[in-house]
């Protein structure tokens, strides 16, 4: 198993504001399967996605990946999960804007000492962005931009990818043809792939998929 998150809780704020968004959350993840997690807005979706990439801490439970129980990691620790074993594509992209697209693409894999031109050049060209490498991020539109960081964790082919709404700044046949690069290529990386989603069509894509549903997994 690659992923084990066991009765994870999470609660923000305090008093009258306190909201306990996970309850006692566990989902598990093999090496090289993909899942969906949907939710409605404001079920836990992106916070429990922080917890597993070791963003934020839960307040209790566990979660190991590949042995390693990520909760209580240092600050250095943490850096490492996220540079050799995780890799996310959030909704906020985090392009480094004074860097071309093509070292964008190739930054986080050249940060793991893994970066392979051969494999840049084939997801550029999967993801459609073969004509805009030479650009810098704010000369693209934001769906090139999404495509550009699904590119960028790719390169690096980390055993596990947290994608949160992937595609959901793409239209409808964009989304689609990212989608299907984005399968094939985690099927040739054998990266496990754990996709938050509204869309009951990218989630029939998964392997499997769960539903999060008053702070509790309720598949
Ligand atoms: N840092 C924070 N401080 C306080 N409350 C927070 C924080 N992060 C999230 N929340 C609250 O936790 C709840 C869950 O938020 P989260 O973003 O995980 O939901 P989600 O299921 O991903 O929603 P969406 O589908 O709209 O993206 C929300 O009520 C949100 O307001």
């Amino acid at each position: 198993m690659l992923l084990d998150v066991e009765n994870v809780t999470k609660t923000f704020g305090a008093a009258e504001e306190r909201i306990e968004v996970l309850r006692g959350v566990s989902l598990s993840l093999d090496a090289g399967e993909t899942l969906a997690l949907t939710g409605e807005s404001g079920s836990g979706k992106s916070t429990l996605l922080h917890l597993i990439g070791g963003l934020d801490h839960p307040d209790s439970g566990s979660i190991r990946l590949d042995g390693t129980e990520v909760t209580t990691l240092d600050d250095a620790g943490r850096a490492r999960l996220r540079r050799d074993q995780v890799g996310v594509v959030f909704q906020q992209f985090n392009l480094i804007p004074s860097l071309r697209v093509a070292d964008n693409i190739s930054f986080q894999a050249r940060l793991a000492g893994r970066s392979d031109p051969d494999w840049n050049a084939t997801l550029a060209g999967r993801l459609g962005l073969s004509s805009q490498l030479s650009k810098y991020p704010e000369q693209l539109s934001g769906g090139q931009q999404q495509r550009v960081a699904i590119g960028r964790t790719l390169a690096a082919k980390p055993p596990l990818i947290l994608a949160d709404e992937p595609t959901g700044n793409l239209d409808e046949a964009t989304a689609d043809a990212v989608l299907d690069a984005m399968l094939t290529l985690v099927r040739e990386t054998r990266s496990a792939l754990l996709i938050v989603t509204h869309s009951g069509h990218v989630a029939a894509r998964m392997d499997r998929q769960i539903h999060l549903a008053k702070g509790r997994i309720a598949s």
